[in-house]
Formats: C-alpha cells, sequence, structure tokens
C-alpha cells in the first residue's frame, strides 16, 4: 500500500497538462457496446484506476480492449456475455453504466446492484423508471438487476424527478437503438452528456438536445464504431486551479475549457483569486487577500458536488466565515473530520458545513475517506506547515493521473511512500484509535 506524503508552503509555479474526463470517458466506454460493426478508437483516456475497471467489465462480455498511450479500442462486435460481476461492480458504481447499451443492443443485461457507498446511498430508480417506460422488465434478486426486452426497446417520454448524470446517460444509450423516438425531460446538462452524444451521434444515432433540459432520441437499426477524443477533465482543472490559489502561486492549467468551469471560475473570483483566459487554458494567479464565500452544490451549471470538498480546503485559509451547503449527497463532508485533524475549524449541520477561514494549517496524518475528498486534502497539505500524510490514496488514483508527479513538476514537495497495512494499525492503536475501514468504492 501507498500514501501521500505533502511537506506544505511551496507556492506552486508552471503549467499543468488536464487530463481526459473521467466522468465523460466511463460513458463513453459504455456506449461503445452499441457498435455492432467497427472498432471504437478512444483518445485521451486518462490512465485511471476506474477505467481499468470499466474495461475489465467489457472484457468480462468477451468484448476486445486494447489500451496503450491514452489511446483505447473497443472492438464490441461480438458480445459473449451479458453481465457486469460483483467484484468489477463493487469497485466502481459507474460500471452499472453498461446496462443501457446492453439493454439496448442485446435485449438483455444482469449487473449487479452498485448499492450505496461513501458519499450517499446513490439509489438507481431513475436508470430503471427510464429502462421500464422504454419496455423492459426489470427483477431484481441475489444482489442482480436483471433488464430484459422482448425485442427492440420502444421510445418513450421519460420524466426524470432529479436531473441525474447517470440515469441521463444509461436512458440514452438504451433509446439510440429503439424503435421510434425518446423524449427524456429534466436531464442533467453537464458537458460529460455533451461529450457522450456527441460520440453517439459520430456511430450514427439521432441525440438531439444534449446539454439542454431536454433530450430528444430518434432510435437507428444500427451504430458503429467510431474515433473520438474525450473532453478535458473539468474536475482535475478545478482542483489545480485551487493548488495555485492555495499556495499563493501561479499556474497555467492547459486545455482547461471555461465554458465548463464557470462556476468554479466564478466562486475563485469572488474569493480573490486572478484567473486569465486563453485559448489553451487558464492562468490562475494568487490573490492579494482571500475572502470568504457561501457555496451551495447543485446540479449543471450549478457549483459542481465534485469540487465542494477541494473548495472548502481553499475557504479555511481565506479571511472570514464561509458556508458551504451539499445538496446532491448527504454524506459528503467527510472531509471535514480530516480537516480537523489538521487544525481546521468546521462546524457540520445536516447538509450545510460552518467554515471558519483565517486558519493556520498544519500538517497532520489524515485518511483519503473518497475521491475529492482526498484530492481536498492534498491542497490542505500543500498549504499546510510541516508534514501531511494521507493514507486510503486508491481513492484518489480513480480520478487523478500522476497526481504526485503532475505537482511536483509545479515545485510541489510531494510523493509516494510504500508501507504495510500491519503498520499503520499498530501506529494507530498505539495512539488509542483504530479507523473504521472505509468502503471500497467513493
Ligand atoms: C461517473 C460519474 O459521472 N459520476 C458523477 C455523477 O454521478 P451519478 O451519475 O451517480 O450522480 P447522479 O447525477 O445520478 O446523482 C445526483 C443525485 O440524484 C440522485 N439520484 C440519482 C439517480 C437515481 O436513479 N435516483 C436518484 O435519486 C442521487 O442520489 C443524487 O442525489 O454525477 C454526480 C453529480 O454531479 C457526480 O458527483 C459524480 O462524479
Ligand atoms: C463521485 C465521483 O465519482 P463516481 O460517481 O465515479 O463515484 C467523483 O468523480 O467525484
Amino acid at each position: 500500500m501507498e500514501k501521500i506524503i505533502v511537506r506544505g508552503g511551496i507556492p506552486l509555479s508552471g503549467t499543468v497538462k488536464i487530463s481526459g474526463a473521467k466522468n465523460a470517458v466511463l460513458p463513453i466506454i459504455a456506449a461503445s457496446i452499441l457498435a455492432k460493426d467497427g472498432v471504437s478508437v478512444i483518445k485521451d483516456v486518462p490512465p485511471l484506476d476506474d477505467v481499468l475497471t470499466i474495461a475489465k467489465v467489457l472484457e468480462a462480455m468477451g468484448i476486445n480492449t486494447q489500451y496503450e498511450n491514452e489511446v483505447l479500442k473497443i472492438d464490441a462486435k461480438q458480445v459473449k456475455a451479458h453481465e457486469a460481476p460483483y467484484e468489477l461492480v463493487r469497485k466502481m458504481r459507474a460500471s452499472f453504466l453498461v446496462a443501457g447499451s446492453l439493454l439496448g443492443r442485446e435485449g438483455y443485461a444482469k449487473i449487479s446492484l452498485p448499492g450505496g457507498c461513501a458519499i450517499g446511498t446513490r439509489p438507481i430508480d431513475q436508470h430503471l423508471k427510464g429502462f421500464e417506460a422504454l419496455g423492459a422488465q426489470i427483477e431484481i434478486g441475489q444482489g442482480f438487476i436483471e433488464a430484459r426486452s422482448n425485442g427492440r426497446l420502444k421510445g418513450a417520454k421519460i420524466y426524470l424527478d432529479v436531473p441525474s448524470v447517470g440515469a441521463t446517460e444509461n436512458i440514452m444509450m438504451a433509446a439510440t437503438l429503439a424503435e421510434g423516438t425518446t423524449i427524456i425531460e429534466n436531464v442533467a446538462k453537464e458537458p460529460e452528456i455533451v461529450d457522450l452524444a456527441n460520440f453517439l451521434n459520430g456511430m450514427g444515432a439521432k441525440v438531439r438536445g444534449a446539454g439542454t433540459g431536454m433530450i430528444r432520441i430518434e432510435g437507428v437499426q444500427q451504430l458503429s464504431g467510431i474515433e473520438h477524443t474525450v473532453i478535458p477533465d473539468r474536475i482535475e482543472a478545478g482542483t489545480y486551479m485551487i493548488a495555485a490559489a492555495i499556495t499563493g502561486g501561479s499556474v497555467f492549467i492547459e486545455g482547461a475549457i471555461e465554458d465548463h468551469l464557470t462556476p468554479v471560475i466564478s466562486k475563485l473570483q469572488e474569493i480573490g483569486v486572478k484567473i486569465d483566459i486563453n485559448e489553451n487554458g487558464i492562468q490562475v494567479s494568487a490573490a492579494e487577500s482571500l475572502k470568504a464565500v457561501d457555496l451551495k452544490t447543485l446540479p449543471y451549471p450549478g457549483f459542481p458536488t465534485d469540487m465542494q470538498s477541494q473548495m472548502m480546503s481553499l475557504l479555511m485559509i481565506s479571511e472570514g466565515t464561509s458556508v458551504v451547503s451539499e445538496s446532491l449527497f448527504e454524506n459528503r463532508f467527510m472531509h471535514v473530520t480530516e480537516f480537523e485533524r489538521m487544525n481546521g475549524k468546521i462546524k457540520v449541520e445536516g447538509q450545510t458545513a460552518v467554515v471558519t477561514g483565517n486558519t493556520k494549517l498544519i500538517g497532520s496524518k489524515v485518511s483519503a475517506t473518497d475521491l475529492r475528498a482526498g484530492a481536498a486534502l492534498i491542497l490542505a497539505g500543500l498549504a499546510a506547515e510541516g508534514e501531511t500524510e494521507i493514507s486510503d490514496i486508491h481513492h484518489i488514483d480513480r480520478g487523478y493521473v500522476n497526481v504526485t508527479e503532475k505537482l511536483k513538476q509545479l515545485g510541489a514537495d510531494i510523493g509516494r511512500v510504500k508501507y504495510q497495512e500491519s503498520e499503520n494499525i499498530k501506529e494507530q492503536k498505539s495512539i488509542g484509535r483504530v479507523l473504521p475501514i472505509q468502503p471500497t468504492m467513493a
């Protein structure tokens, strides 16, 4: 096992190149299952644990995948099995995204129940409601969901109770090969939805309205593999923007797309951070002083929940008191306890956290409780006095490509060290506490 060690206090400078978006590439890989002919060639595929996991899900179905130099080739001419096994789905709930394309193409999908995880219960009722509206029968038992249809799915009008990213994607994929027209209302508008729609349309699908509140899909008979380049990761970009701001540095975020980052840019500007945008990326430079702000997470184009913990790390050192409201996931303040170990002063009541600013952060031993919480601890460590030691970093590796190398290139004093799990437990017992076992998924 590995830990990340950060020694804080160094202003970062230079350029960081943003990788392809995890949350765009996962549904795109799932969508490649729909291609009965041709090979999908997906470019800028980040070498992340999640990408390897979903590729294994496809392999388990007898689909051929080849990954080299951030290019993933998927040959789905033959699908030999229709099951996404528990061992893979438990590692990553986004594996459930293969349900829509398998069902749409093969008329049958058996997927292990993704279940709840660290940040909240994360139900899939809206995915299933969509599949049923398209004519599928759903059965749930022994930890699996089975969806089947007699012949092609049938286009339908579907209203989502919540604008779920995953449900929008899964239903969109299932509907591409359905008979007739599907209209999905109250859909998610995230840039990753638009990237998926572009991929599907390149394959021969007829998807209109992605990026707005209503998507219309005319079903087609067949889809083919194509070449596609994944959009840059707006959450990785936002994380490095905060790395620049929290260290009082100046960093060029190469490849970041302004339009995808509007709520993050606006909040950073309100805090006082200097932002300059050009066609190749975004320059982020130190603020003379950092001011407290309030923020509330919302579906896109609102402030992203995936940036809430990272923003909180910056608010801890800003002047004044900030109020952070989390409206998407009921358990997404786990980083607060870890921040407290670093001298953070935050009071949580329900879905609201009140952050006392102007805190002198002190390096400490902390644990990454989920992906973005882990990223936020690295950020806090970059600003803290002394050494921060972050364990459970497998969560961070789900979503950040070479995070320690990228930060080192910007001048950070950061690295990874190997350790035995038994050493850690011994150490925790000696100081009178044993951490609960963290869930596998973030
Ligand atoms: C792989 C991926 O793209 N993950 C992102 C995706 O997750 P994911 O697609 O799982 O998130 P959703 O948009 O589905 O969830 C948003 C809200 O809808 C609720 N809900 C969702 C589905 C459903 O059937 N019923 C229901 O009630 C959830 O509990 C949550 O409160 O969007 C989240 C919200 O921006 C991000 O944090 C995740 O990083
Ligand atoms: C919560 C996240 O991802 P996932 O939906 O894959 O758990 C995330 O990217 O912050």
